[in-house]
């Protein structure tokens, strides 16, 4: 019996995380293979079941990025896609089968009109297709998924004829995308029914779904299927991905942990983790989270209106149906100010599930005690946004050295910017109109580049004038697109790094990005 299997039989929910394939998909979202890397060993210490790390056919970037996740992930299945052809298979193979549990995930449209109008073929070739391309990666592996996109505009005779063959030709799991957001919870259910229903070999997969927010509904269409007998949901971080997003995996994780009563099913997610990984995906995409938002939101879990808040005195289960600490937001024991020294520092880090070496933790310190000269409070908000800028930083060819800045209504607007590039210092001081126009003209000044700036975003780490500032500076250059971040109590400082975070990681994708075209392969296996 495969693992598979024996999670089906016990009601084990298995959570599949895409954040790193659809959720990059969302437009602007790109991730470098470093921060991917980081984003995928949170999710492989909090439980996360099989980590969708990317298309490796796709881009260098992406095959170089799912190599180093299945080389480091510790309990993981480790997971990348491929459309059906032997090209695409072979190059997911190469970058997963460095994990110590590789999947390949091969899909291929089902719906009349993706295959009519996207595939440009005749049911009989794709289905054929579907046997190929299953029964070859199954050569590879023996965990191999299978989707049939836009399989919720599927007619059900086709969609239930290729999962039958697909499963005999080897796949161990079959998700069933709602690719376009299309469907509604009670058809949701009723569509994993009736593929357990009639296909006769259903048993010998794992049924999955994986659902897109079109109409709000990614989140109630999984549970639906869940309680229909999909024992694998497919989640993105705070759902992001292709256009309104994926289903959330914070929503569904705590939906199963809160409504236990109501849908026995378990997952090994510990759900302490959600909110660093939530910040950690908002932070590296520059995607921030709406406050309302569900379990993640800034407001979650926030009593404003007295009658709330006298509710919560009284009793917290008044207003609360899950605690605050359950996802992660602990009340801080350790409180961080500017007498705070190393050893303090480090607990506290530890404290927000940051384990940083001693580089690290030397550079993040000394930035701690800058930060906490000039501000207040130093809160736990400060202390990710300033680590999650700290590291990562140390292979960047441009380096912020420091910035002055003459603005106001008395004279011209200039920037007195000194950076190091590649070891050497250099200066200039430059007009702009208004403050961040003068810093991003000096940085380009003392750096000359084609890439347009495509968003400039900032947003307050906490409350009150003294509040940190974190920017992102998204950058486009031919068909790359980066996202820079930078923290800092002063708005305009933030702002230059954020614009130099994005200028190293052009650097980087101008390196690694060759497209895939040569590693493309000709045609859709039996075509
Ligand atoms: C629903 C989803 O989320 S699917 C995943 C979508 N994700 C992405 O597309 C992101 C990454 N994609 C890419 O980088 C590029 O699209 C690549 C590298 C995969 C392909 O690039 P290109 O070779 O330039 O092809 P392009 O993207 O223009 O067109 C896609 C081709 O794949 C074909 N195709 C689409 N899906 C499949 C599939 N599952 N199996 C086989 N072929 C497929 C299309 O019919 C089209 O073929 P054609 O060139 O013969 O008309
Ligand atoms: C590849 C499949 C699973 C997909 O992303 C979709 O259909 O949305």
């Amino acid at each position: 019996m495969t693992e598979n299997q024996s999670a089906s039989q016990q009601n084990r929910v298995v959570i599949f995380d895409t954040t790193l394939r659809d959720g990059e998909q969302s437009p602007g979202c790109s991730m470098t293979p470093e921060e991917k890397l980081s984003v995928a060993k949170t999710l492989d210490e909090m439980g996360i079941d099989v980590i969708e790390g990317g298309f490796p056919i796709s881009s260098t970037s992406d095959f170089e990025a799912v190599t180093q996740i299945a080389k480091h992930a510790k309990n993981a299945q480790i997971c990348g896609l491929a459309r059906a052809r032997q090209s695409d298979i072979d190059r997911c193979w190469e970058a997963v089968k460095h994990a110590r549990r590789p999947r390949i995930h091969t899909f291929l449209s089902t719906s009349p009109l993706h295959m009519k109008y996207k595939l440009q073929m005749e049911p009989d070739d794709v289905h054929q297709a579907v046997i190929d391309s299953v029964s070859y990666a199954r050569d590879l592996t023996d965990n191999v998924e299978w989707s049939p996109e836009d399989g919720t505009r599927t007619e059900h005779d086709f969609l239930c004829r290729c999962v039958e063959s697909a499963i005999k030709s080897g796949a161990t799991t079959i998700n069933i995308p709602d690719t376009v957001g299309y469907t509604v919870p009670e058809e949701f259910h009723d569509l994993i029914a009736m593929l357990r229903n009639r296909v006769p070999n259903i048993d010998k997969a794992i049924l999955s779904v994986h659902c897109h927010n079109d109409l709000g509904l990614a989140v109630a269409n999984s549970l639906a299927a869940v309680r229909a007998g999909a024992r694998q949901v497919e989640v993105a971080v705070n759902g992001i991905g292709e256009r309104a997003g994926n289903c959330a995996m914070e929503e569904v994780v705590m939906a199963l942990k809160t409504r236990h009563d109501v849908m026995p099913y378990d997952c090994g997610v510990d759900t302490h983790y959600i909110t660093r990984v939530s910040r950690q995906v908002a932070g590296i995409t520059g995607f921030a989270v709406q406050p309302n938002k569900a379990i993640v939101g800034k407001n979650a879990f926030a009593h404003e209106a007295g009658i709330h808040q006298d509710g919560m005195l009284k009793n917290a289960q008044t207003y609360e149906i899950m605690t605050p600490e359950s996802v992660g937001l602990t009340r801080s024991t350790l409180v961080m100010g500017r007498h705070s020294g190393k050893h303090a520092f480090k607990s506290k880090l530890q404290e927000l599930g940051y384990e940083l070496n001693d580089n690290e933790l030397g550079d993040a310190f000394k930035r701690f005690k800058d930060l906490a000269d000039h501000k207040k409070e130093v809160f736990d908000d400060d202390l990710i946004a300033l680590i999650d800028d700290a590291v990562l930083r140390h292979n960047d060819h441009i380096k912020f050295v420091s910035l002055g800045i003459q603005c106001g209504t008395t004279g011209p607007q200039t920037a007195d910017l000194e950076l190091e590039i590649e070891g050497e210092r250099k200066h200039t001081k430059t007009e702009g109109s208004g403050p961040v126009d003068a810093t991003f003209a000096a940085i380009r000044e003392l750096w000359p580049h084609e890439a347009t700036l495509e968003l400039y975003q900032v947003h307050a780490v906490t409350e009150g004038t003294d509040a940190q500032a974190e920017v992102t500076v998204r950058l486009a250059e031919n068909d790359r697109t980066v996202n820079g971040q930078g923290a800092d109590y002063d708005t305009l400082v933030a702002s230059a790094r954020a614009y130099i975070n994005a200028l190293n990681k052009l650097m980087v994708k101008r390196e690694k990005t060759a497209t895939s075209q040569e590693a493309a392969g000709p045609d859709v296996m039996s075509a």
